[in-house]
């Protein structure tokens, strides 16, 4: 896995500069061509950060999937974009050059049935339920918090994401450039179904390499049988997506 915007810096005059063109004729762009040949030659799953994508007249912030044959599997355009003001602290407007994906992106990969978001998607909660509905085993968010979000919410949103959905929750970051224009938390993590943090690191560049037990999914959904226990007669989400594709 890598972080949100890992071509380019973080910001709103660069998204167009290096965007790329991710279905241009079927032909690969740097980025993603790149990751296809890492995958197909590690025989690995790539869960591709983000890149900023050119589709049309439009930019996004894209993430792609790879199989461990190099197959793009997933393209998910970041649906909740960034669009903040704590003033004095960090302003950031992606609606100024992104325009939003319009779908929820779940995957079957040979290492598991995984949900993405990108970033402030996290901080949806309506997603992560939806997406454990689908049966997702793990949500991975590549993301980018900032000093000020970074320390208060980054960790509690993805244990939160984790342990009120019991699936796994894995996060990747850029390291921290404290001379770039936008300077990010850093700290990517794994957590586990049961909120518990299983992996993670300080804001420098790093690898984390952790083992996943999707067993541990059962086990903390019997321990807690919150699926069971959900009061449907008195709220409930509904996935639109699928209720569209079954009419
Ligand atoms: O939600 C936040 O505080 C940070 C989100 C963010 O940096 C992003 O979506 O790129």
């Amino acid at each position: 896995m890598l972080p949100e915007i890992w071509n380019s810096p973080y910001s709103n005059d660069c998204f167009p500069v290096y965007a790329e063109d991710i279905d241009a004729g079927g032909e690969a762009s740097p980025s993603t061509a790149m990751l296809s040949e890492a995958a197909g030659l590690l025989k690995v799953t790539i869960v591709g950060g983000s890149i900023p994508e050119r589709s049309g007249d439009r930019l996004y912030n894209t993430c792609c999937v790879f199989d461990s044959d190099g197959k793009l599997k997933a393209k998910h355009r970041k649906i909740h974009l960034f669009d903040i003001d704590i003033p004095g602290k960090i302003t950031f407007i992606e609606s100024k050059t992104l325009t939003a994906g319009e779908t929820p992106t779940i995957v079957d990969t040979e290492v598991g049935r995984i949900g993405i978001g990108i970033c402030y998607d996290i901080r949806f909660q309506e997603l992560a339920i939806i997406y454990a509905a689908r049966g997702a085993h793990l949500i991975c968010y590549p993301g980018a918090f900032n000093m000020t979000t970074g320390p208060l919410h980054w960790e509690l949103l993805q244990r939160a994401r984790a342990a009120d959905n019991q699936l796994y929750v894995a996060t990747c970051s850029p390291a921290r450039d404290v001379a770039a224009g936008y300077v990010a938390w850093g700290h990517s993590t794994l957590v586990g179904p049961f909120g518990e943090v299983l992996a993670t690191t300080e804001h420098e560049e790093d690898i984390i390499i952790a083992e996943i037990d999707y067993s541990l999914l059962e086990v903390r959904r019997t321990n807690l049988p919150l699926t069971k226990q959900r009061r449907g007669d008195l709220y409930q989400l509904v996935d639109v997506q699928r209720l569209k594709s079954d009419s």
